[in-house]
């Protein structure tokens, strides 16, 4: 067997967590809770607006670069990006090596009024019902953390539920796998999550062989304006930003200026 990659290890955490909780809130309480939650927002009309569309990202942490910022209240955070124009909301739940959690998610559906994106590594419907029990409108699908059969099956599942999947990929046999298993919203994370090697590139060599049907998404690595328009020369119709924004210092002020360069009319259009 090869060693095992740091994907690997987080998921051996994130299925050890997801059985600690479904030992407390069975599959048959979290299936209804999920049904009776209120209705999800649209995220595909979020996504079809006009401009480069921002994701921002409630992060506490990463793997690569440990506590990024303390963020006393992730609320007033969400309410930021919202004010500054975020188009749809992340929140990282993965509480290992991101210190998120599900109560962060409680706190930024209750803060704002756009689509809000559970951002963690699924392995199983169970942490779907969960994401949508807890107001989340989008969820993030790993290509590389899933066997073909089983994304096919969590991303029906999740739209069955009226929300819209992320599916996230590195590579273009990833690519290859989500379109196959029915993706229509794709993200090409510039993150190797075997590796956590950042490769801005690949959005650009995977982002051209997508149908223009597909909405595509460069996520992690920006920085500031010129990453965004780089990766909007490239195709994008929206970027995924975390580490940026929380260490910005004003995420109000640091959303609104990728937003407006986003928008500019000298800004490269989406493919579509
Ligand atoms: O902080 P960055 O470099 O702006 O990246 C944000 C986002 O893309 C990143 O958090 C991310 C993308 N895909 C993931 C999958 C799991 C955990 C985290 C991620």
């Amino acid at each position: 067997m090869s060693t095992p990659t740091v994907l690997d290890s987080i998921l051996e955490g994130v299925k050890a967590d997801v059985a600690a909780r479904e030992a407390v809130v069975d599959y048959a309480a979290i299936k209804a809770a999920s049904v009776q939650a209120p209705e999800p927002i649209d995220a595909m009309a979020a996504f079809n607006k006009p401009g480069i569309g921002v994701i921002a990202e409630v992060k506490r942490a990463s793997p690569s670069k440990g506590d990024l910022a303390t963020i006393a209240d992730p609320a007033e955070l969400a309410a930021a990006y919202e004010a500054g124009g975020a188009r749809i909301i992340s929140v990282l739940t993965e509480q290992r090596r991101f210190r998120g959690s599900l109560a962060d998610l409680d706190s930024v559906r209750a803060a704002v009024n756009i689509p809000v994106l559970r951002k963690d590594f699924i392995v199983g419907p169970y942490q779907i019902h969960e994401a949508r029990a807890h107001g989340a409108d989008v969820i993030l699908l790993i290509v590389a953390a899933l066997e073909q059969n089983v994304l096919a099956s969590l991303l029906d599942r999740t739209e069955s539920l009226g929300m819209t999947a992320l599916v996230e990929v590195h590579t273009e046999e990833e690519a290859d796998r989500a379109l196959e298993a029915g993706a229509s919203v794709v993200g090409v994370n510039a993150r190797n999550l075997k590796t956590l090697e950042v490769d801005r590139d690949s959005f650009a060599r995977i982002a051209p062989g997508l149908p223009t049907r597909v909405i595509r998404v460069a996520e992690s690595g920006v920085r500031g304006t010129a990453d965004l328009l780089a990766y909007a020369g490239a195709g994008a119709d929206a970027v995924l930003v975390g580490e940026g924004l929380v260490t910005s210092g004003n995420p109000r002020a640091a959303v609104s200026e990728l937003v407006t360069a986003g928008t500019h009319p000298s800004c490269p259009k989406p493919v579509r």
